[in-house]
């Protein structure tokens, strides 16, 4: 279970988020969409703690996976190298799923090359692998499908929705407002707030 209660954040005099409300459940797969700029980047770093907001609160039940906008990867690590580095940091006693993860995304034969001979979205599949690999409860996923070409996007939406069936309350940042119908909730954020736009009726 992710909560977020009246989250407010702004940089210097620059107000970016102004009182922003939300709660996902487990089993949820729910998306954020808002335009350039909007402030998604900056939710996103406050409900993964790596950002503290200036009023509100955020809850979180269990493990947090986060796949940032940005790939922080070391370029002269192999994917290898980075497995081993975030297994310890995981505490994980084996590399089961990360394996797995290799292998459904495609990229197994790049295990021991180094991330600066990676492209773009080999680099993106290793960023939301690292994410992943621990297993966590809630999942927060920045632009997760940045340079996947087709197979590998349809490959994430999979992902997606057995992570969701599997009980995981997952958060997917978007600016644009497509795939909606494989999500449970779609919101948007505009002037500082997040508004429900949709909501499956089945859920
Ligand atoms: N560290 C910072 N210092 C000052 N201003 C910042 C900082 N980070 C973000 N901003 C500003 O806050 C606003 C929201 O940025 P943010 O990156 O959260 O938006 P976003 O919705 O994720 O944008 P995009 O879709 O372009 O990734 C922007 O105006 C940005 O310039």
């Amino acid at each position: 279970m992710l909560r977020v209660t009246g989250v407010r954040k702004a940089y210097g005099r620059k107000s970016v988020l102004e009182g922003v409300d939300l709660r996902v459940r487990p089993g949820r797969l729910v998306g954020v969409v808002g335009e350039n700029g909007s402030g998604k980047t900056t939710l996103l770093r406050i409900l993964s703690g790596e950002l503290t907001p200036d009023v509100g609160s955020v809850h979180l039940d269990g493990s947090l996976g986060y796949c940032p906008q940005h790939p922080v990867l070391n370029t002269e690590l192999t994917v290898d190298q980075h497995l081993r580095y975030f297994q310890i940091a995981y505490r994980l006693r084996r590399l089961g799923r990360a394996e797995e993860l290799i292998d459904r995304l495609g990229f197994a034969h790049y295990r021991t090359m180094p991330v600066k001979h990676l492209s773009g979205g080999t680099r993106q599949k290793l960023n939301l692998l690292l994410a992943l690999m621990h297993d966590p409860a809630v999942v927060l996923l920045d632009e997760p499908y940045q340079g996947f070409d087709w197979e590998t996007y349809l490959r994430f939406w999979e992902l997606a929705s057995e992570l969701s069936a599997a009980g995981k309350a997952i958060v997917v940042v978007s600016h644009l407002a497509y795939d909606t119908e494989r999500l449970d909730a779609l919101h948007r954020l505009r002037g500082g707030v997040l508004d429900e736009v949709t909501t499956r009726s089945t859920v």
